[in-house]
């Protein structure tokens, strides 16, 4: 059983979690490759490539290309990708169910939100703001804060620090195994959540809950709070 007012804070993943930004992305990294005389990818493809940051984007694209990249080109093939999703970031993209009473019942209730993700925190802020979500965010981390990408802990961290509150009092909510493996190195509570950007279940993730959409979160979170485990998988 957590003392009263846990969790002092919930963080939230972006890619995945708050939103399906796929097709924008996918339009951007395409878009790139076109600009270098290379074939598009599809967006189920683009899809499964998405949450270890830009860098793993643009080399997991070349390697489903067959091609090779070395470091400097992809520095270059980085910084055009990011500058054309950064023009297009929320053309396609949409809310997941949800999102909004989530955040507003949340923050009603008096608890600080933030969101760590790997996206470039240009980008991010201009997703957030775009739903009007920015604003709700007492904290938003994102890949180019300084730290190392999830599933280092160090962004989770860095937000725990700026909100003022220990990890283990502060609940990650995420989509994917990169989610949870900086949760568990931060020391952080993690719940996972369906529909997101891999192909393993929330289950199998091996967060401490799992659930198969955001409007379960609170639920969730009384359960972690009450001291009930992860169910058994
Ligand atoms: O890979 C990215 O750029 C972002 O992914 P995330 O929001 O799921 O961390
Ligand atoms: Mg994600």
């Amino acid at each position: 059983m957590k003392p009263a007012g846990w969790p002092r804070a919930v963080l939230f993943d972006l890619d995945g979690t708050l939103v399906d930004s796929a097709p924008d992305i996918a339009e951007a990294l395409n878009e790139t490759l076109e600009s270098y005389g290379h074939p598009p990818l599809t967006l189920e493809a683009v899809t499964k490539m998405v949450g270890r940051g830009v860098d793993v984007l643009v080399e997991r694209a070349y390697g489903a290309l067959g091609l090779e990249i070395d470091p400097a080109t992809r520095e270059r093939v980085v910084d055009r990708y990011v500058k054309l999703y950064e023009a297009r970031a929320t053309q396609s993209t949409v809310l997941m169910a949800g999102v909004s009473d989530l955040l507003r019942d949340l923050k009603e209730k008096g608890v600080p939100l933030g969101v760590v993700t790997n996206k470039p925190g240009e980008a991010t802020r201009a997703v957030l703001d775009h739903f009007r979500l920015g604003e709700l965010m007492a904290v938003v981390v994102g890949g180019d804060a300084g730290p190392a990408l999830k599933p280092e802990p160090g962004l989770l961290l860095h937000a725990c620090e700026a909100l003022g509150f220990a990890p283990s009092d502060v609940v990650f909510v995420g989509d994917s195994e990169n989610d949870v493996l900086a949760a568990r190195a931060a020391g952080m509570p993690i719940v996972a959540v369906a529909g997101g950007y891999t192909e393993l279940t929330p289950e199998a993730l091996g967060a401490d809950a799992a659930i198969e959409r955001l409007d379960e979160l609170p639920a969730a979170i009384l359960a972690l709070a009450e001291g009930e485990g992860a169910p058994e998988v």
